[in-house]
This record gives structure tokens, sequence and C-alpha cells, in this order.
């Protein structure tokens, strides 16, 4: 049998309303998903759509994107959904680049903005 899809979704703080309303937009496809979220993250989607399933790991800036660089590659994640802020300077900016270069490393589908995550989802069967 094959084991749930996972999605890791993260948002920085400029980018968590586009995020809850991600949330909300794709709650019926999200919901057949294993979601893995930065802690912030994860309570923001929580609190929009409590349905559904989201493992939360370490806030960013302590860790949180290097958790999911690490179960990237491990293959645990099928997508990811990040929705970054270009506009605001990051304690952690080395994290976040080690991140997207993971995944596109291991070549799993990458969203970091609103319009093209809503496309990614659109290509999605439920
Ligand atoms: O900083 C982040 C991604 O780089 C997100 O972390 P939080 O979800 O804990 O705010």
């Amino acid at each position: 049998m094959s084991r749930t899809r996972c999605i890791a979704l993260i948002a920085h703080d400029q980018k968590k309303d586009d995020m809850a309303e991600f949330a909300r937009r794709h709650k019926a496809k999200l919901m057949g998903w294993r979601i893995v979220a930065t802690g912030t993250t994860g309570g923001r989607i929580k609190e929009a759509v409590s349905e559904l399933d989201v493992t939360r790991l370490k806030s960013g800036p302590l860790g949180g994107d290097q958790q999911i660089g690490a179960l990237i590659s491990t293959g645990e994640v099928d997508m990811l959904v990040f929705f970054v802020d270009p506009l605001t300077p990051m304690p952690h900016d080395v994290d976040v680049k080690a991140l997207m270069r993971l995944a596109t490393v291991y070549d799993i589908p990458m969203a970091l903005n609103l319009s093209t995550a809503d496309i990614l989802m659109q290509t999605l069967t439920a």
C-alpha cells in the first residue's frame, strides 16, 4: 500500500495570511495529504482549517526549515509550498536558501508564492 502523500507548508510572517487563505481554498485536496509545517505556520493553518492533519515542527528561525530539508532528503516530502517574504531580512536566510536548494536537488514541486501554489494544486488529482 502506498503511503499518504506529504506536503510541506511554510510561510514567512508577512505571508501567513496568504497561507491561511491557501489552506482554506484548497481544504478539500489538502484533507487527503499529510502536512508538515514550521511551527508558527502550522498553528495558523490549524486555526484556519482545524480538520487538516498538520505536524508542526520547530519555528523556522529555530531550525524548522532545516527539519523540512531533512525530510525532503529522506524522501518523505512530495511537494513544498513556501511563501517567502522577499522584502524582509531574515536571521535564518541561509536556512531558507538551503531548503530551496534541497527541493531543487531532489526535484520536488516547489511553489514560492500563492499564484504558483494555486496552479500546482489544480494539477493534483483528488
Ligand atoms: O521562518 C520560517 C521559514 O523560514 C517560518 O517559520 P514559522 O512558521 O515558525 O514562522
